[in-house]
């Protein structure tokens, strides 16, 4: 199936076709096209008549027909092959990499990311390794998934390692973005002291790391650091409202040492650090099931359920896209800036409003896209979590003087290429 193209325009109505700047003497410019053909690639479904009764029938000779399907033209494409009768899928090595830039070894730096293999993980090493970096990810694949990355498994650019944090790991780098760390409110309160040993001892491993190779170092943080906020919107100066016992703490109380374990090696060893307090953001490759509002609305929308607002909806939220974040990721690395930086959209909404909007965008789509589903969805009303934050927005007066970033995407823009990410994931048959 492959979608209609999409243009996709910005906050002032100008159309994106890159991401990223040149700033603080780093590029990380790249065409949204590029970018896009990684995760929004045209999915090929064999149709049932096409193949014979069984996945293992399929003779050399036509599987190398099928496969030639997909190394044709100029990007990168799908390397799976699914077969909807006997709910098969056939993987194939003939895929082709995505140009890379070819950097001189002196701008070429060696970059580890942990929790590579997640949802912010993966969007960054897209854009690290388009840019012509080495990269290193480091995952324990406990909410991470090697189909992230898989496009660039056997790039000689790029690694791939099954490695828990808490654990000592041994690299030499230039750049380290730790990221590991389940961040959906029922992952991560899963196993609520796992949770804690990852932020603690996880960062506490990668700050020695960065100790040891002179390494710069960004943890990504949190808004939850703010808890339930009594301050509206949230500056980084806000020291927060945090419950230290409750069901939340496990993540809240985690990032919240895992900073004061950064600027603890910043002001005792020097290490150069990066503090980047992320705010709700939402992307292609989220998991379908991971519980967060964004994924579970969308896929909710697009199977024909009811959502679930929890609550009665009229808690905040202030969503961003993924490639604002990554943008303001690398800028943040990449400048002189030390202290926490919000990285976040100010575009707020109530729950109950956003049910309403990913509804009408899920319903846009459907229509161009020709289909009429049987009934409108509804919304059902659950019982609001434990500690649930009241009201959230990210003021990013600091990220815009210190670091010239502000979010691009619209939520509507962000929304749509998200269903669209998700309907192709029902027709390949992964959800
Ligand atoms: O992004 C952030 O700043 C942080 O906050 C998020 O936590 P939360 O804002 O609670 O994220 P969601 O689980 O997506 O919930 C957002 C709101 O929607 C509600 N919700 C969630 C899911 C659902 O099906 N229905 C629903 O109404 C929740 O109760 C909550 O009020 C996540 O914990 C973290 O990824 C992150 O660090």
């Amino acid at each position: 199936m492959s979608a209609s193209p999409i243009i996709t325009l910005d906050k002032n109505g100008q159309e994106i076709l890159t991401v990223g700047f040149n700033r603080f003497g780093f590029d990380s410019e790249v065409g949204l096209e590029a970018l896009r053909s990684l995760y929004l690639r045209p999915h090929y479904v064999v149709s049932a008549d096409e193949i014979p009764a069984t996945a293992s029938d399929l003779d050399e000779e036509s599987q190398e027909k099928q496969h030639a399907k997909f190394n044709q033209g100029h990007i990168y494409l799908s390397k799976s092959i699914f077969h909807p009768n006997t709910h098969s899928i056939s993987y194939t090595t003939l895929s082709r990499f995505p140009p890379v830039k070819l950097l001189p070894p002196s701008t070429r730096k060696r970059i580890l990311v942990t929790g590579g293999a997640g949802f912010v993980g993966s969007h960054l090493v897209d854009r690290l390794m388009l840019l012509g970096h080495e990269v290193t990810v480091i995952d324990n694949f406990f909410t991470g998934s090697k189909t992230t990355v898989s496009h660039w498994v056997g790039h000689p650019n790029f690694e791939l390692v099954r490695h828990d944090v808490v654990e000592p790991f041994m690299i030499e780098c230039d750049q380290i973005y730790h990221l590991a760390c389940p961040a959906s409110p029922p992952h991560y309160q899963f196993n609520a002291v796992k949770t804690i040993k990852t932020s603690f001892l996880g960062t506490l491993n990668m700050l020695g790391l960065a100790k040891r190779t002179k390494a710069r170092f960004l943890i990504s943080s949190t808004s939850e650091v703010y808890g339930d906020p009594e301050v509206h919107p949230q500056s980084e100066d806000y020291w927060g409202n945090v419950n230290p016992i409750g069901p939340r703490a496990c993540y809240d109380e985690g990032k919240r040492v895992a900073e004061t374990l950064t600027y603890g090696f910043h002001r005792q060893d020097g290490v150069d650090v990066r503090v980047a307090r992320i705010f709700n953001t939402y992307g292609p490759r989220m998991n379908p099931y991971d519980g967060r509002v964004v994924s579970n609305f969308i896929v909710q929308a697009l199977r024909g359920e009811d959502l679930t607002v929890y609550g009665d909806g009229k808690q905040t939220r202030s969503f961003q896209y993924i490639h604002d974040l990554v943008d303001g990721l690398i800028c943040l690395m990449n400048s002189d800036e030390t202290r926490p930086v919000n990285i976040g959209n100010g575009d707020e909404f109530t729950i109950g409003e956003f049910a309403e909007l990913v509804r009408e965008i899920v319903e846009q789509v459907q229509e161009r896209d020709g289909e009429k589903p049987a009934k409108r969805v509804g919304v059902v009303y659950k019982p609001i979590p434990q500690d649930d934050p009241q009201r959230r927005r990210p003021d990013t007066t600091r990220a815009k003087e210190t670091l010239g970033w502000q979010p691009r995407w619209t939520v509507r823009m962000g929304l749509e290429e998200m269903v669209r990410y998700y309907k192709a994931k029902m027709a390949e048959g992964s959800i």
